[in-house]
């Protein structure tokens, strides 16, 4: 009888959204536990997880095997995508949360938060555009991650990245919850439209292509480091032109393309998975886990307080910060003009928490 009356109050949680919601602490302890499906892993929250971004990037996290626990937060529809995410017979178990009464059960006891939350792009927009909503957003959930899973590995997607990422951390500054390795801007669509394009002119499979790609995540701040590709080549002058621009407007092509349809969606869910993942393998102590991301660099890689680099990820999140290393002229060039719109961008996010 009692294991029957278990299963009844497991199957009703899964069907009834605001139970399920609502089963941390709240009576339902023993059938979260019939549901949790034994595998061992990490705690992962999205935050926008509804979106054009959040739902593939849901579907995908659901997939890995190293998320035990998926956590699902949005201001509109969690408990449509919640539902049916969590049909999927994969591992993870699946909850939704749904608006800012939610948001601290969302966060609570999380190993890792994507941020992808807020408004993307229409074409004759640039990043900073979206400076005016998404800057408030980014501030109020990390407020929430502060308080409830100050040690939590924090990925941030929503633009403008070069200020989102400063806001975070003057949030995480002010409650004297600040760590420097645990905040990382994704830049990783960056590097990965870097290895389809240049593996397009080499001639090559992207998938045994390494570009490193440094900067920012912005027009002119995206800075690709053509001269360190794996493996090793040469480009003409003008391979070099063509391929640094247009892995610097590789997201304007997909916002033009999209024709007010919105921004890059299905290729950032793979890139934010693949960046998600290589922050999970360094989190389990995995050895040498390197890829780019924005992260505060303390003025060790230049004078700029962040900047994206190549950055071993370990337990800590960012354990190692690797130097530039010896760039060619035209990319030195480039860095002199990534370095400007830095420093605004930065000095833009920082000032909107202190205001
Ligand atoms: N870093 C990158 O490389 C990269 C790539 C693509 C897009 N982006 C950015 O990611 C963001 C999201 O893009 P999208 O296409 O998914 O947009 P979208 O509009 O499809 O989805 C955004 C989601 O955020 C939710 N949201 C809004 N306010 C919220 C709040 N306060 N708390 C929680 N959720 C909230 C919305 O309800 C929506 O579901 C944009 O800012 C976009 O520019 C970044
Ligand atoms: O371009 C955008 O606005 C979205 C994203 O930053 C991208 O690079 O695709």
């Amino acid at each position: 009888m009692q294991r029957s009356a278990e299963r009844i109050a497991t199957i009703s949680a899964h069907l009834n959204p605001s139970a399920y919601q609502m089963e941390d602490g709240v009576g339902l302890s023993q059938a979260n536990c019939r549901a949790k499906g034994g595998s061992p892993g990490f705690k992962v929250a999205i935050l926008g997880a509804a979106g054009g971004i959040g739902q593939p990037l849901a579907m995908l996290m659901k997939m890995n095997p190293l998320v035990s626990v998926l956590h699902l937060y949005d201001v509109a529809n969690t408990p449509g995508v919640t539902a049916d995410i969590s049909h999927m017979d994969t591992g993870a178990v699946v909850r939704g949360f749904l608006g800012p009464q939610q948001l601290e059960d969302a966060l609570t006891g999380m190993d890792l938060v994507i941020i992808p939350a807020g408004v993307p792009r229409k074409p004759g927009m640039t990043r900073d555009d979206l400076f005016n909503i998404n800057a408030g957003i980014v501030k109020t959930l990390c407020e929430g991650i502060a308080k409830c899973c100050p040690k939590a590995i924090v990925n941030i997607i929503s633009n403008p990245v070069n200020s989102t990422v400063p806001i975070a951390a003057e949030v995480f500054k002010m409650a004297g919850t600040f760590d420097p390795r645990r905040l990382l801007g994704v830049t990783m669509l960056d590097v990965v439209r870097a290895n389809t394009f240049v593996a397009e002119v080499l001639g090559l499979d992207p998938r045994e292509v390494d570009v490193p790609v440094v900067g920012g995540h912005a027009g002119v701040t995206i800075l690709p480091l053509l001269s360190q590709i794996k493996p090793p080549c040469s480009f003409t002058p003008a391979e070099t032109e063509y391929l640094t621009s247009r892995i610097q407007n590789g997201g304007t092509e997909v916002v033009e393309a999209k024709a007010g349809a919105g921004s890059a969606t299905l290729s950032m869910a793979y890139a934010a998975v693949k960046f998600a993942d290589a922050c999970l393998h360094g989190l389990r102590g995995d050895a040498s886990i390197v890829e780019c991301a924005f992260v505060s660099s303390q003025a060790c890689v230049t004078e700029l307080p962040f900047f994206a680099s190549r950055v071993r990820l370990g337990r800590n999140g960012v354990e190692e910060i690797y130097p530039l290393g010896p760039l060619n002229e035209y990319e030195r060039s480039g860095l002199e003009k990534a370095k400007k719109e830095l420093a605004t961008s930065i000095h833009k996010g920082v000032t909107f928490v202190n205001k």
